[in-house]
């Protein structure tokens, strides 16, 4: 039997992956409850966020969940199975960023009071489900709390990225 309360394999870990729909995304398990994440493409590309809280459990030897919900009002599900290799998201978007996604994308931090505005003028109703299968492209052991890993929008990336790091 595993131990549930063990996040080690987990946590500090910084991972790539590109959704089945095409949209490439970047993690970085920053410790037990809290994720940096950068969007390449999508209909965020380019969105940024660091410090996010959110909730990681482990429900098998190598497969862990995180969730949270955003100053957006977007909520999020991700199941990480490092063993396999697979990954699944399920990302509950409210109605306005379906609407005018630009809205969003930004460096969020810098904006909290702003997401939550929009948050709360809506309209948050009929939420889009984005439920797809990724395919993880790269994966490496950062350490837990370092603050270089997810640092700038994608858009600064090198060319070569993420074959330009270790
Ligand atoms: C809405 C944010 C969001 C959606 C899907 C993701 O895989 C993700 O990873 C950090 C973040």
């Amino acid at each position: 039997m595993f131990d549930k309360n063990d996040l080690s394999g987990l946590v500090g870990k910084h991972l790539v992956y590109t959704y089945d729909n095409g949209w490439n995304y970047e993690i970085y398990v920053k410790n037990a409850e809290t994720i940096d994440y950068r969007i390449h493409s999508g209909i965020v590309g380019n969105r940024w966020v660091k410090h996010q809280h959110v909730y990681v459990v482990r429900v098998a030897n190598s497969v862990y969940k995180i969730s949270w919900t955003e100053p957006t009002g977007t909520d999020v599900s991700l199941i990480i199975n490092l063993g396999d290799k697979v990954f699944h998201g399920t990302i509950f978007f409210p109605r306005w960023i379906i609407n005018d996604p630009k809205k969003t994308v930004c460096f969020q931090n810098d904006h909290i009071p702003l997401m939550n505005a929009y948050r709360d003028a809506g309209p948050a109703y009929p939420t889009e489900v984005i439920d797809e299968f990724a395919t993880i492209t790269f994966v490496r052991d950062c350490g837990e709390n370092n603050e270089d890993v997810i640092n700038c929008p994608a858009s600064e990336l090198p060319n070569d990225f993420p074959n330009n790091l270790k």
